[in-house]
C-alpha cells in the first residue's frame, strides 16, 4: 500500500479505546504508515494488540526506544489524564503536537502536563469517524505552526468533515451536539423499535424496521442537499400518519425540548470533566 496520510512523523497514540482505535482504524485505511505509529494502553485487549503488531505497529513499546513523535494523540478518558500525561510529557520534543479528543479537558489543563510552549490542538471527534463519515470541532493554541494545522488537518479530515474554530468556549457544546450525538441516533433506533413492539410488531421486525429506517433517512440527509425541514415535510402527508406522529414528537414537552435538556445535560458533564 502507498502510505498516503503523512504527518511529518510519527504517531503516538495514548489510549486506543473506542474512539482513538476507531480513529487509527481510519487512518491505517487512509494510508498513515503503520511502522510510524505506536499505541500505548497498558489496558488494550491481548486480541487487539496482537491485531495491531501483526500489522506492524509498535505496541505498549518501552519509552526510552520511542523516538520524538511529531503527534500525540490524546485519546485517554478525561478522569485519568492527570495520572497518564506526565509519564509521556517528556517524549515531547520543541515541534510535538498534542492533539487531545478528551472531553471536558480544556487546553489550558493539557498544557500544564506538558512541557511549556506544547502545540496543542483540542479536537472533538465522533464515531462514525471509523467508517470515515465522522465530524470533528477544533480549536488550535497558539503554539500550532501551519505544518502543524496542516497534519492536525489531514488526521482529523481523515475520518470525515472537519470544523476549525476560534473560540475552546463552544467545544463542551459540540461535545453534547455532535460527539455523544451519535448515541442519540441509536437510541432514536432502541426506541423507535420498543415503540414498534408495543404498537404489535414481533421484536425482531421492529428492530429491523427502525434500524434501516435510521439508516436509511441518515443516508438520505447526507446525499440530499435539501434542509433537514424540507426531508420531514416530504414524508408527511397532509392529514395523514405521520402528521398524527409529529403533533405528539413537535407537541409542548415534545422531542425539541427533550433534546435541548438533554445537550444541557452533556454540556454540563463536559464542564465537570474539566476538573
Ligand atoms: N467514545 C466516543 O464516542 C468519543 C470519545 N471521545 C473522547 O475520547 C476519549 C476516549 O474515549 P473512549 O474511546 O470512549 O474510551 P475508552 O475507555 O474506550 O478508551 C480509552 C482507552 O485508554 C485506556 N487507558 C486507561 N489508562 C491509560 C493510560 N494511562 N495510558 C494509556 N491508555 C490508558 C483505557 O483502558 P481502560 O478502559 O482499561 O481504562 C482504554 O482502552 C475520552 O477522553 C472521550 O472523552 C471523544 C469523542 C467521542
Ligand atoms: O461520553 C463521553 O463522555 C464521550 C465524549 C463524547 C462522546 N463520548
Amino acid at each position: 500500500m502507498t502510505h498516503s496520510l503523512d504527518i511529518g512523523g510519527s504517531l503516538l497514540l495514548l489510549g486506543a479505546g473506542k474512539m482513538g482505535g476507531a480513529m487509527l482504524e481510519g487512518w491505517l485505511a487512509l494510508g498513515l504508515a503503520p511502522g510510524n505509529v505506536a499505541v500505548l494502553d497498558p489496558h488494550l485487549p491481548a486480541a487487539a494488540a496482537a491485531q495491531l503488531a501483526e500489522a506492524g505497529i509498535a505496541v505498549n513499546p518501552s519509552l526510552a526506544f520511542l523516538g520524538t513523535p511529531a503527534v500525540v494523540l490524546l485519546a485517554i478518558k478525561p478522569q485519568v489524564m492527570e495520572a497518564a500525561l506526565p509519564s509521556v510529557a517528556p517524549l515531547f520534543g520543541p515541534d510535538t503536537l498534542a492533539v487531545s479528543i478528551m472531553a471536558g479537558k480544556t487546553i489550558a489543563g493539557i498544557a500544564a502536563l506538558l512541557p511549556p510552549r506544547t502545540a496543542i490542538v483540542r479536537a472533538m471527534p465522533n464515531t462514525p469517524a471509523a467508517i470515515g463519515r465522522g465530524i470533528t470541532a477544533a480549536v488550535p493554541n497558539g503554539f500550532v505552526t501551519p505544518a502543524q494545522k496542516e497534519a492536525a488537518d489531514a488526521l482529523l479530515r481523515a475520518t470525515g468533515a472537519l470544523e476549525w474554530i476560534d473560540d475552546e468556549s463552544l467545544i463542551d457544546a459540540v461535545t453534547a451536539v455532535s460527539g455523544s450525538g451519535p448515541a442519540y441516533v441509536f437510541h432514536l433506533v432502541e426506541a423507535l423499535a420498543a415503540a414498534g413492539s408495543a404498537a404489535g410488531l414481533p421484536a425482531d421486525l421492529a428492530m429491523r424496521l427502525a434500524r434501516a429506517t435510521v439508516a436509511g433517512s441518515g443516508e438520505l440527509l447526507h446525499r440530499s442537499d435539501q434542509p433537514a425541514g424540507t426531508l420531514r415535510q416530504n414524508v408527511t402527508s397532509p392529514g395523514g400518519t405521520t402528521a398524527a406522529a409529529l403533533a405528539v414528537l413537535m407537541g409542548e414537552g415534545g422531542l425539541a425540548s427533550l433534546m435541548e435538556k438533554a445537550v444541557l445535560a452533556a454540556k454540563k458533564r463536559a464542564g465537570e470533566l474539566a476538573s
